[in-house]
């Protein structure tokens, strides 16, 4: 504490933030120069701060809605380094994100990045990206899915189980936190390979860890100095400076790494996505000596065919970051929705009683839901859990109008695209109908992006809908979601995600009648 109190160090905090300040301010004035040449429309950049202090000021959300209405659906913001462009117009939507999505392959991250991120497929770029994308993908395919499926049943015992106990204490509660837990407890068994069991509270050490992954605080810190500096990012990633904490990274690394050897050595076995992984492996290495055996003399290509230990590991930290929080946020909403919306939770119930009855919850029936989609679709139009996604120009590019150069940011705000009046009339209502196949046939394919698109879309998409839908059901089937005290309405926004994780979600269940 001392440490931080000394003169040196008040210097040498002044100092640098002084010279971050005046490298943001140098980038700033470049690319509002840019923006001008391009006529490109955008609000004037505020001295010093840019776009940021709007987005301190209002909230991301917020600040995105405001700049759409006041500019339209190409939007020149001054911030950072880079040009960055607000696109909302769905047909420039398709050609950055599907046509030429070879031109818009990347992300936004930084250089010299180092940790679980490293490898992670939000982080990769081009052939690596590419390359480690073809080898997870069959993950999430429905063979794989089903296989994962008994490992996601249990979990969704385990979670109806706890709404019951809250049911017959007539407990209110934030069902954000409980659908913390099912998600954590899911991602760390299908993905992961681990048992958490936080909905039991078992495994209190290794929960705390795998929390750090995604402790909004510390990874906020960097983040910030990201957007204010990749330079200086880079150079504390180069540094083994990490978003995460060592101590989670360590004790994460050697679990995984004892997994991967007990499953190497065959002494367990898993339906999960190591024990993918790693039968792929053996699968590539018998491939691999079958053909050389057959023909010594051919060359094999440079691409990889697997993942090693580093690599498998990155993929699990980063379904993590990516998958606890959408998920839980998609199922809060959805119960929101449930508790404010009587009617159509009555008829969501109704739907599964029939489809359903009180037989086992297989993983075809949750298919023959059609109104439970339609509900689960408007939740995710209405409270978009991904708000914002982009991708970065690999070479000058013409975006409608404007020549945009090389290394442009390409901002994907979802919210207010899910929200525009003239492709969602009375966009704050909530209609399931929106979601009937006849009127999303008259939609363009771009106004709804929850999940992205294009080849860099959400590759966990189909697993995080499953594990959802299986929740849900189970859940409806006995308890019912009521309103209470606590429960905000309308839903409040918050500054940088859908719910302010601050308040959560609270109501109150009650059981069914047998
Ligand atoms: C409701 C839940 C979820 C939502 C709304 C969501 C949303 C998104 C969005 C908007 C993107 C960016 C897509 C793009 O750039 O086009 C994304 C990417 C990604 N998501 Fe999800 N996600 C969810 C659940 C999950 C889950 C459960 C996992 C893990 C199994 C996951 C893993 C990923 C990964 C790895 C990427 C990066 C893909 C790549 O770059 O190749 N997501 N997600």
């Amino acid at each position: 504490m001392t440490y931080f109190l000394t003169g040196d160090s008040i210097t040498l905090t002044l100092l640098v933030l002084l010279i971050l300040i005046f490298a943001y301010y140098t980038y700033n004035l470049r690319t509002n120069n840019i923006f001008r040449r391009l006529g490109m429309p955008g609000p004037a950049p505020i001295p010093f701060l840019g776009e940021a202090y709007n987005i301190i000021r209002k909230g991301l959300i917020k600040n995105d809605i405001d700049l759409v209405h006041k500019y339209g659906k190409i939007i020149g913001i001054v911030g950072g380094k880079a040009p960055n462009i607000l696109l909302s117009d769905p047909d420039l939507l398709r050609n950055v994100l599907i046509k030429d999505s070879n031109v818009f392959i990347n992300r936004r991250v930084f250089e010299g990045i180092s940790g679980p991120l490293e490898h992670g497929l939000l982080a990769l770029k081009d052939e690596q990206w590419k390359n480690a994308r073809s080898i997870i993908s069959p993950t999430f395919s429905t063979a794989k899915l089903k296989a994962m499926y008994g490992l996601m049943n249990e979990i969704s015992d385990m979670y109806y189980k706890r709404l019951l106990e809250y049911a017959d204490k007539q407990e209110i509660f934030d069902i954000k936190a409980l659908n913390g837990q099912y998600t954590l407890d899911n991602i760390a068994s299908c993905l992961f390979g681990i048992e958490t069991n936080s909905l039991q509270n078992e495994n209190v050490t290794l929960i705390n860890h795998l929390k750090k992954f995604f402790n909004r605080g510390f990874s906020n810190i960097f983040l910030f100095i990201f957007f204010i500096s990749p330079r200086l990012a880079s150079y504390l990633g180069k540094k083994g400076y990490s978003m995460f904490p060592k101590d989670a990274i360590d004790y994460t690394t050697n679990l995984v790494n004892q997994i991967l050897a007990r499953r190497r050595q065959r002494l367990e076995r898993r339906n999960d996505f190591i024990q993918m992984m790693i039968d792929h492996e053996e699968d590539e290495t018998n491939q691999q000596t079958d053909k050389k055996e057959q023909q010594p003399q051919q060359q094999w290509g440079t691409l990889k065919k697997t993942l090693n230990d580093k690599e498998i590991f990155s993929q699990a930290v980063i379904f993590l970051v990516a998958g606890y929080e959408t998920t839980s946020i998609l199922m809060s909403c959805f119960f929101y929705v449930m508790a404010t919306e009587p009617v159509i939770q009555e008829k969501v119930y109704e739907e599964i009683c029939q489809e359903l009855g009180d037989d086992e919850v297989t993983h075809e029936k949750l298919n023959q839901l059609p109104y439970l989609d339609m509900v689960i679709s408007e939740t995710l139009r209405m409270y978009p859990p991904g708000i914002r996604f982009d991708r970065v120009a690999s070479c000058d590019y013409q975006l409608g109008n404007y020549h945009i150069p090389k290394g442009s940011i390409i901002n994907v705000s979802v919210y207010p695209i899910h929200h525009d009046p003239n492709v969602w009339p009375d966009p704050e209502k909530f209609i399931p109908e929106r979601f009937l196949p006849a009127e999303k046939a008259k939609r363009h394919p771009m106004t709804y992006l929850p999940f992205g698109d294009g080849p860099r879309n959400c590759i966990g998409m189909r697993f995080a809908l499953l594990e959802a839908k299986l929740g849900i059901a189970k859940a409806l089937r006995v308890v019912e979601f009521q309103k209470c005290e606590k429960t905000q309405v309308p839903l409040q926004l918050g500054k940088l995600e859908i719910v302010n994780s601050k308040n959560g979600i609270w109501v109150r269940v009650v059981r069914r009648s047998q």
